[in-house]
């Protein structure tokens, strides 16, 4: 074979000509994008807070790293350089599975790309020019659809890999744009994140779904930038890393010619992505609506009015069968929030959405017989318009149907929720990510910190650096720490 120099493949002539010449105009674009930057900050705090797994495997990486310029990782008074910073960041926004989804053929979390994002923009910011609050916005409209529109259309899961290739290659785009490479030097580290390909999914998936799911897209927001940064360097490329013949992408994992996207890359996706207003996995949201629901109506969590359940039926996605359905013991709270009938159990019995508390191995619902016992009495089946529903662009459902039927042989109506608040077309999700946002931050700021915090976010001139300072906390001994 001729060892001829190949053209730089078009998936990646095609991610760079947008990231660094695609210009973000309407203003409903960058008001989405100022929404979601408060979301995925708020879900960091939240993590910082509640989750102390969290904090552990952050340390666990971090060691005792600190740099004197580098980022300021929210809610710490850390400084870190980006690749550290990244993985921390990444791992705070995500763990909690609070942050915002998307669905398509293949699902994932937009905002994961935050961590790359926001650390790198803040180093720059500190260490070689200004970046601003517009930059950062930018940014992200920009990493949000280069994963989206990947995602519409293509299965990852279905060669066994996990979607944080996408975190991986929409960070290293924007990290790239951020950084001032040249359209070369960013085509040259989009291949090396195609080339990294992705982990396998089985941490996501029964029987081994870990906490690796939790803090994948940290990992994943570290190599964008360690990439960004060895080709900003002039550590070369690899022009041909999805098309070359049998060592590409294409021809080694993905067993297709090419990728399908629905439609150019412009601003869509920011605008559409789904904000959870529970920490839960995305496809199993409207089927909790539903049973707090039905679990009000049917006073479900009073007492012993639960034994009187003989059956619930749950209608869902064929994702949801695929990510969520599992029967048998549950191990770990990543194994939790990833069951819908774990997730619809809590509700019934609580009345109230799952909180992260309500995963834990010690917490008031792990090993609670009842959870079992009514886990035992759930069916849950696809319902195949639902799916169809679900992949349509245009409708984009998140629908699941509860119905329960009680030993004395009545049954409850069947409650269908397709739009459940945080889905962009319920006129309640931007009030309900609103009061979450002040809910998440008001872990450890004021409410007139919180209130400057929302109004940096407005300010589009603003340095990114003068908002991660008022995001930074001090500890007790005024010192650098660990968390
Ligand atoms: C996007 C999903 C979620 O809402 O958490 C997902 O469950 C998707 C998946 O497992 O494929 C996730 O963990 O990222």
């Amino acid at each position: 074979m001729a060892n001829e120099q190949p053209h730089y493949d078009q998936v990646l002539v095609d991610i760079t000509d947008y990231v660094h010449d695609f210009k973000v105009e309407t203003s409903s674009c960058w008001s989405a994008a100022r929404m979601a930057l408060m979301d995925a900050v708020g879900c960091a705090i939240e993590s910082l807070h509640k989750n102390a797994a969290c904090k552990n495997i952050i340390n666990a990486v971090l060691l005792d790293s600190s740099d004197i310029n580098g980022m300021r990782l929210p809610g710490t008074d850390l400084r870190l350089n980006p690749m550290n910073g990244a993985f921390a960041l990444g791992t705070l926004i995500r763990f909690s599975d609070h942050n915002d989804s998307l669905g398509g053929a293949e699902s994932g979390h937009p905002s994961d790309s935050l961590g790359a994002i926001l650390a790198v923009a803040d180093w720059i910011d500190r260490n070689e020019r200004l970046v601003t609050i517009q930059d950062l916005l930018e940014a992200m409209v920009k990493a949000y659809e280069i994963q989206g529109c990947f995602q519409t259309e293509n299965a990852f899961h279905a060669h066994g890999m996990d979607h944080v290739i996408l975190v991986k290659v929409a960070s290293t785009a924007t990290a790239c744009w951020l950084l001032r490479l040249t359209k070369k030097q960013t085509m040259d580290a989009l291949s090396h994140a195609w080339m990294d390909s992705a982990p396998l999914r089985t941490y996501r998936s029964s029987p081994n779904t870990i906490s690796r799911k939790g803090w994948a897209a940290g990992d994943a927001c570290m190599r964008a930038v360690m990439f960004a940064m060895l080709c900003r360097s002039g550590v070369e490329g690899a022009p041909s890393a999805l098309t070359a013949p049998r060592w590409g992408f294409y021809d080694s994992v993905w067993q297709s010619a090419s990728f399908s996207l629905p439609r150019p890359y412009a601003s869509w996706v920011i605008q559409n992505v789904f904000f959870k207003t529970m920490p839960a996995e995305g496809h199993g949201i409207s089927a909790v609506e539903a049973a707090i629901q039905l679990s009000h109506e049917f006073r479900c969590h009073d007492g012993d009015r639960w034994k009187d359940i003989d059956k619930i039926r749950i209608r869902s996605t064929a994702a949801t069968l695929r990510i969520i359905s599992k029967a048998g013991p549950l191990h770990s709270p990543a194994d939790r929030d990833h069951c819908i009938q774990f997730l619809v159990a809590v509700a019934l019995l609580k009345g109230s959405a799952p909180e992260i508390s309500d995963y834990a191995d010690d917490g008031p619902w792990a090993n609670d017989p009842k959870v079992d016992d009514l886990r035992n009495r759930m069916v849950v089946v696809e319902e195949e318009s639902f799916t169809r529903d679900y992949l349509d662009l245009d409708r984009r459902t998140a629908t699941n149907a509860v119905q329960i039927y009680f030993n004395d042989g009545t049954a409850t109506e069947d409650i269908i929720v397709e739009h459940p608040v945080g889905h962009s077309k319920n006129p309640q999700t931007r009030p309900a990510v609103q009061r979450k946002f002040k809910d998440n931050l008001e872990h450890t700021y004021s409410k007139d910190e919180v209130l400057s915090i929302i109004s940096m976010i407005e300010n589009e001139h603003l340095p990114v650096h003068v908002l991660t300072d008022l995001l930074a906390r001090r500890s007790s001994s005024g010192v650098l720490s660990r968390l």
